[in-house]
């Protein structure tokens, strides 16, 4: 299912899924950075991968992990009868090895993005931070500064993928680079596995939609769906 025309012209992006499409207030919304953080496995790459695919205009992925896989990109567009080279043509990977090689990309996305881009995905901002052992959040602050610029400029949507490290001081899961991030990306979704085969979406913060608002979903062939 390809984005209908009003989501094409619209403000938001579809997920494709019902459930967080409401969560989010329609969808993943352009001219916003969305933060969406969890756990490994949890289908933070799935969920970026899923609104490029389903979603008109090409997409500026950058992989900072080796998370995005052709296979499963090619996998979901096949399960939702899509042609697959199509969908793996609309996606511009970028692969930063370090730090350095990240600030570069980001910056140089401000003259690759056009008009023909529809989203931006950084997958994820904070795993290179967090194998230097970097402190540096002022870089951290100086990129996100990049992609809000981006996302309004351009008229794109932004996903900032985020990890989580366990803090001894509450006992808890909490997002690398909490208040940095936090400052600057005003839409956020935690991502939680529950059980097999059973996945959570909890809005942690959003622009107008009450904060708290949680949904179930389940990771399959298609890439992530409303779970009853
Ligand atoms: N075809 C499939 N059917 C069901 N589940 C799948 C399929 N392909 C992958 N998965 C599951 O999706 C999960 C991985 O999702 P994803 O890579 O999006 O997570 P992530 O949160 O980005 O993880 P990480 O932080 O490690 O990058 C794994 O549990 C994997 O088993």
């Amino acid at each position: 299912m390809k984005g209908s025309k009003s989501e094409v012209q619209g403000m938001v992006l579809t997920t494709g899924v019902k459930g967080l499409d409401e969560l989010l207030g329609g969808g993943v919304a352009r001219r916003v950075i969305l933060q969406v953080y969890g756990p490994f496995a949890t289908g933070k790459t799935t969920f970026a991968m899923q609104v490029g695919l389903l979603n008109e205009g090409k997409v500026a992925y950058v992989d900072t992990e080796g998370g995005f896989s052709p296979e499963r990109l090619a996998q979901m567009a096949r399960s939702r009868g899509l042609d697959p080279e199509k969908a793996l043509s609309k996606f511009i990977i970028f692969e930063p090895m370090d730090l350095n090689e990240q600030r570069r990309v980001i910056s140089k996305l401000k003259t690759i993005v056009d008009e023909k881009f529809s989203l931006v995905v950084v997958d994820s901002l904070t795993a290179h931070y967090r194998a230097e052992g970097s402190k540096n959040y002022g870089e951290l602050a100086k990129q996100l500064q990049v992609l809000q610029w981006l996302a309004r400029r351009k008229n794109v949507a932004v996903i900032v993928i985020n990890q989580v490290y366990h803090d001894s001081n509450s006992n808890s899961l909490r997002p690398i680079a909490e208040h940095t991030l936090g400052y600057r990306t005003k839409d956020i979704l935690r991502f939680e596995k529950l059980r097999v085969g059973v996945r959570l979406a909890v809005l942690e913060r959003h622009r107008f939609r009450p904060e708290g608002g949680i949904v179930y979903f389940k990771i399959t062939d298609k890439g992530l769906e409303d779970s009853k």
